[in-house]
């Protein structure tokens, strides 16, 4: 097999995080495992929402997110406004966050259109977006699995020429909106496959409805590692029925070093009725922290961000490190 090209961002590592040596200098005799955790707040936590987010508040969530130590920030999406009205003002948030050294900012885009637009606004990194289900990929794109994958290829061969990494998702890896539990450990396998020969750097695996169990996730990933390494695979789990720290966990034990999770536990994907919010950042923290291992995230500032945006939303907190410190105060 020919080894495809493959741009990872400038400051990719799951293992050695940029600060290890402050960890070090802060009196940590041995040092904790990393684990990267992918803030998607502003973007799948927000696309969600019926009233329009203002464009500054966004922008000050972003901030306050890179504040609280999170490396990755996924900003905003290039989609049609037509389909996703709340992230209309993607190169607005572009030109007006202010970028962090060290914190990536990537942004979704589902086709060459986005691309070109993102590219415009300054991003520096994208992520392409495939679901292992039909129907999901119909109504969520408008196009089957399989011509969802040669747009992708167009943005892959835009990405190549411009530098850019791209991420790849696939949604409905433990179950589909539409199709229910059906979707197969080696369906999501091709989907991945495919994405990660195409070059993506990295591939995150969306249990979109949250109807993921360990053993599911278990039988999942074991497919999924059989044909993109460990290393390479995070995941991105809704929180629909409380499992999703259970889920992870499994998924730690399989050695993926990447979690997707959403401030304050904000979100759903306009596609998946029903479908609650990704699990909490707050609560991966926490839960990481509990079993050993390193995020760099202050929790102390992400629980103030998680209050900030919960009270715009006019929402109580969704987050249970939340509720637990709300009620000892
Ligand atoms: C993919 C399309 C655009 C296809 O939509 P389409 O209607 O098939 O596209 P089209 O190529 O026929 O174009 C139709 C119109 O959209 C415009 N258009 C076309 N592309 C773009 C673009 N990039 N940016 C802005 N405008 C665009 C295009 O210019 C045209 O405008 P008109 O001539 O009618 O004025 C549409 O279906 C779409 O935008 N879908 C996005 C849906 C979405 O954002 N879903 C949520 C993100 S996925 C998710 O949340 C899951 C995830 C990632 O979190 C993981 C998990 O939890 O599972």
């Amino acid at each position: 097999m020919t080894r495809p090209w493959r741009i990872r961002p400038a400051s990719y590592s799951t293992t050695t995080p940029t600060n290890a040596n402050a960890a070090v200098a802060a009196g940590e005799k041995v040092l904790r495992p990393f684990v990267k955790i992918v803030e998607v707040g502003p973007r799948d936590g927000l696309q969600n929402e019926k009233k329009l987010v203002d464009t500054a508040t966004k922008v000050e969530l972003i901030d306050r997110l890179a504040e609280a130590g999170l490396s990755v920030v996924e900003a905003t999406s290039f989609v049609s406004p037509k389909w996703v009205p709340q992230m209309g003002d993607a190169a607005q948030i572009m030109a007006q966050i202010h970028p962090k050294p060290g914190v990536n900012y990537p942004v979704l885009t589902p086709n060459l259109k986005g691309f070109q637009s993102a590219l415009r606004a300054g991003a520096k990194e994208v992520a392409i977006f495939g679901a292992a289900s039909e129907s999901f990929s119909q109504k969520n794109i408008n196009c089957s699995i399989a011509e969802s994958l040669d747009r992708f290829q167009s943005v892959m061969d835009a990405a190549r020429v411009a530098g850019i990494p791209v991420r790849g998702y696939v949604s409905c890896v433990l179950g589909c909106p539409y199709e229910g539990p059906t979707i197969t450990p080696e369906a999501v396998a091709r989907v991945s496959r495919t994405l990660y020969e195409m070059g993506c750097y990295e591939i995150s695996l969306g249990d979109t409805i949250g109807t993921g169990t360990p053993e599911t996730m278990d039988a999942m990933l074991r497919a999924v590692a059989r044909v993109v390494p460990p290393e390479q695979l995070a995941v991105h789990c809704h929180d629909t029925y409380g499992r999703a720290l259970d889920n992870i966990e499994e998924a730690l034990k399989h050695g993926i070093r990447v979690v997707d999770s959403s401030v304050a536990g904000l979100g759903g994907c306009p596609y998946a009725k029903g479908a609650t919010g990704n699990v909490a950042t707050e609560d991966v923290v926490q839960r990481l922290n509990s079993l050993g291992y390193r995020t760099n995230v202050d929790l102390e500032k992400l629980l103030r961000t998680g209050d900030f945006i919960s009270k715009y939303l006019g929402r109580p907190h969704n987050s249970r490190a939340a509720q637990q410190m709300h009620s000892k105060l």
